[in-house]
């Protein structure tokens, strides 16, 4: 059965990842550019499919759901950039990786955004790596932990694993080691965390870690208890410096509080690369054409919603990407939508979008979301912000 636990030497490795025959593309940390064929759409689902659902509240219930590529079927786009294998690890202190993924150098974390402070991190796990021998690797826990110790408090993600995976690649990781969460993974000491995933599975060359690193059971483990641990097995470590903006840290929190703003242009600027909400095109009140403005309304959006507000952004269905006019919450001219509704007009294009899956890039906010008094009014006015959005997106 796809997914299942089945005994040490089993561990779900994504076999339906095509690998560029160049390798990856390395290039200085945080200062890549997309390429022109990336089509964002491919990474909602990605090869791994709407099936990947990590997000469950009982680990139990997250494993049987963790269906990764081999099962899923589908082929991988030839145009499609993923080269960071994803390797899921159920039980780090059970599971024997295969050869391939040891001897190398990892990163722990959750990366969740892959921004400029993760890019740096994992631009010299790469150089590290490349110096010692051996793969790249970032490892991130999933569900966050925090899912597992305070649900109640548990953020929204930025990215999925794959959308992770697949910013990795740009960044030159090899593999993407997923760690299944649970109350025993939480519950090791630094010492044996350590044991377990950085010298007995991956016997790790190297280890990068950024200056405010925690790890291990109530967080006990930093950068010096890491260093010692390393040190006694010969291991390489290196400490990241911190990046910065504005004179403040770069974090996942950061961007998440920047999105709950609606600060869409500065979250992008942190993690290089503007938020992606991807979902499937539902029914809506169907009086979005009336209005001359026809929205797709997407539903499964499993990432966090920026604040309510009209933005200019693309939207891609399946290799094409249009730019679209997106609003965000409520419509409070008709008393409709809840705050997390999400409307995609694509500028330009007329067909039928039900079912199909829309990935949306957020560049840049245009306004906040108005009551509008008649028809004409709020018809006007998105014909002014289909010429806003077009300017933000410097289009002609
Ligand atoms: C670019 C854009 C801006 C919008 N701004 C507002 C707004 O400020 N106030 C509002 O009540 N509705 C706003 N709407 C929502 C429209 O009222 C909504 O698209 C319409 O009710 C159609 O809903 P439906 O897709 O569920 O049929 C906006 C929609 C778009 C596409
Ligand atoms: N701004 C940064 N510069 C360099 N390294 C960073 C930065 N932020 C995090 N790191 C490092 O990246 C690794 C992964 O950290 P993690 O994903 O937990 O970071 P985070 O962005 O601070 O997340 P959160 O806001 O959820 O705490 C850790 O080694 C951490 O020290």
């Amino acid at each position: 059965m796809p997914g299942r636990w089945r005994g040490p030497a089993d561990y779900k490795r994504s076999s339906a990842v095509w690998r560029e025959p160049t390798g990856p593309t390395i290039t200085k940390p945080g200062r890549w550019r997309e390429p022109a064929d990336a089509s964002p759409s491919e990474s909602c689902g990605g090869p791994f499919g709407r099936d990947f659902r990590p997000h469950s509240p009982d680990p139990c219930q997250s494993a049987k759901l963790r269906v990764l590529a081999p099962d899923c079927g589908r082929p991988l786009p030839a145009h499609s950039l993923l080269v960071t294998e994803i390797v899921s690890i159920p039980d780090i202190t059970l599971s024997a990786v295969d050869a391939a993924l040891q001897g190398g150098v990892v990163s722990i974390g959750n990366f969740d955004g892959v921004h400029l402070g993760h890019a740096s991190l994992l631009g010299q796990t790469r150089q590290l790596a490349d110096r010692l021998g051996g793969p790249a690797i970032a490892c991130l826990f999933d569900p966050h932990p925090i899912a597992i110790l305070r649900p109640e408090l548990a953020p929204k993600r930025l990215t999925s694993v794959e959308e992770r995976a697949r910013r990795m690649t740009k960044l030159g990781i090899d593999y993407l080691v997923v760690c299944q969460t649970s109350t025993d993974l939480l519950n090791l000491s630094p010492e044996r965390f350590f044991g377990a995933l950085v010298r007995d599975n991956l016997k790790c060359r190297g280890v990068v870690e950024g200056e405010n690193f925690c790890f291990g059971k109530d967080r006990r483990g930093d950068v010096e208890v890491l260093r010692t641990l390393c040190h006694d097995q010969g291991i390489e470590f290196r400490v990241a410096e911190m990046e910065s903006a504005d004179g403040a840290m770069i974090s996942s929190t950061r961007i998440r509080d920047l999105l709950a703003e609606g600060n869409v242009r500065e979250a992008a600027a942190m993690m290089d690369t503007p938020h992606l909400l991807c979902g499937v095109v539902a029914q809506g009140d169907r009086r979005g054409r009336t209005l001359g403005f026809p929205t797709a309304n997407l539903e499964q959006i499993d990432v966090v919603i920026p604040a309510g507000g009209v933005y200019a952004g693309f939207a891609s269905v399946g290799t094409t990407r249009h730019p679209a006019a997106i609003h965000i919450g409520e419509s409070p001219t008709f008393q409709s939508g809840d705050p997390t509704k999400v409307e995609v007009h694509l500028i330009g294009f007329s067909g039928d979008l039900y079912g199909q899956t829309v990935s949306v890039e957020l560049i840049d906010r245009v306004r906040g979301v108005v009551r509008f008094d008649s028809v004409e009014a709020i018809a006007d006015q998105l014909r002014k912000d289909i010429q806003s959005a077009q300017q933000l997106l410097a289009l002609p």
